[in-house]
């Protein structure tokens, strides 16, 4: 049977083509993920951790490699069949026009799915957001609010793969609590694998039971308890060590 995500060979190159820029922003990263799992995706800013999310997406065009959703390649597939498999929530949630409600059938209405009120209510309460007023202008929503609405759009489509681009960013701890316990809850249920960026180590560490570490060009994968509890690879403990030097 096949995996349910192959990465072979990913690579991008860097647009920064200036003396001592290295070629790649990364290249030669390859995963494979048999099934549904919890990874955090974590380095130095500037390390490509978006770039690399945003290729799984396409949303951006890898350079070199391939993808793979339950072994067809991305090349094997239009935008929109990739899109219904991979969803992608970024840092800086764009609403579409409109209120929150028509912001939350979007994706039913892109992909001709039944909008499924039921669960789009039930994600709401979770996330703390029962008391918005469905028919608000949803560019009027606060940036915390933006958030969990672009979350809670990406979940209504119910993708095999999730990912999540430092989305708690704007949130505070309470809701922070809430986005990551709906998402524990949602992979038990829905058999999903989240591919989670985060810049905050224990963050990283309750979200995940697989770390890929991006840095200088490569990625790194290890198991979260490992990683987190003893930093063997060097690349790891340097960038645990970095984070932990600027507290
Ligand atoms: N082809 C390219 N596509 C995307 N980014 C590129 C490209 N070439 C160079 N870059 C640069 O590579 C860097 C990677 O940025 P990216 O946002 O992916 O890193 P990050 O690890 O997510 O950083 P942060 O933690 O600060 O959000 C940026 O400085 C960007 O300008």
């Amino acid at each position: 049977m096949s995996a349910l995500f192959e990465i072979h060979n990913l690579a991008k190159l860097n647009w920064d083509t200036g003396e001592g820029a290295s070629k790649y922003i990364f290249a030669g990263v390859s995963a494979e993920i048999a099934g549904p799992e919890r990874i955090a995706l974590i380095g130095a800013s500037g390390q490509g951790k978006s770039t690399l999310l945003r290729i799984l997406a396409l949303l951006d065009a890898p350079d070199e490699g391939d993808l793979l959703v339950n072994g067809t390649s991305y090349k094997n597939m239009n935008v929109r069949q990739w899109r219904m498999a991979v969803s992608y929530v970024a840092q800086q949630s764009v609403m579409l026009p409109g209120s929150v409600e028509d912001n939350l059938r979007t994706v039913s209405r892109l992909h001709g799915n039944a909008y499924d009120s039921k669960l789009a209510e039930q994600l709401l309460q979770q996330l703390g957001l029962d008391y918005l007023d469905l028919g608000k202008t949803a560019a009027d929503c606060s940036g915390g609010e933006k958030q969990r609405i672009s979350l809670i759009r990406s979940l209504l489509l119910r993708p095999r793969i999730l990912l999540l681009d430092e989305i708690t960013a704007s949130l505070d701890i309470n809701s922070t609590q809430k986005v990551e316990s709906l998402l524990t809850d949602w992979h038990l249920k829905e058999g999903t694998l989240l591919i989670w960026v985060t810049h905050d180590l224990e963050q990283a560490h309750r979200i995940s039971n697989r770390a890929w570490v991006i840095g200088n060009g490569e990625l790194q994968e290890h198991s979260s308890d490992t990683l987190f509890a003893e930093p063997a690879a060097v690349l790891a403990k340097k960038f645990i060590q970095s984070v932990k030097g600027t507290r």
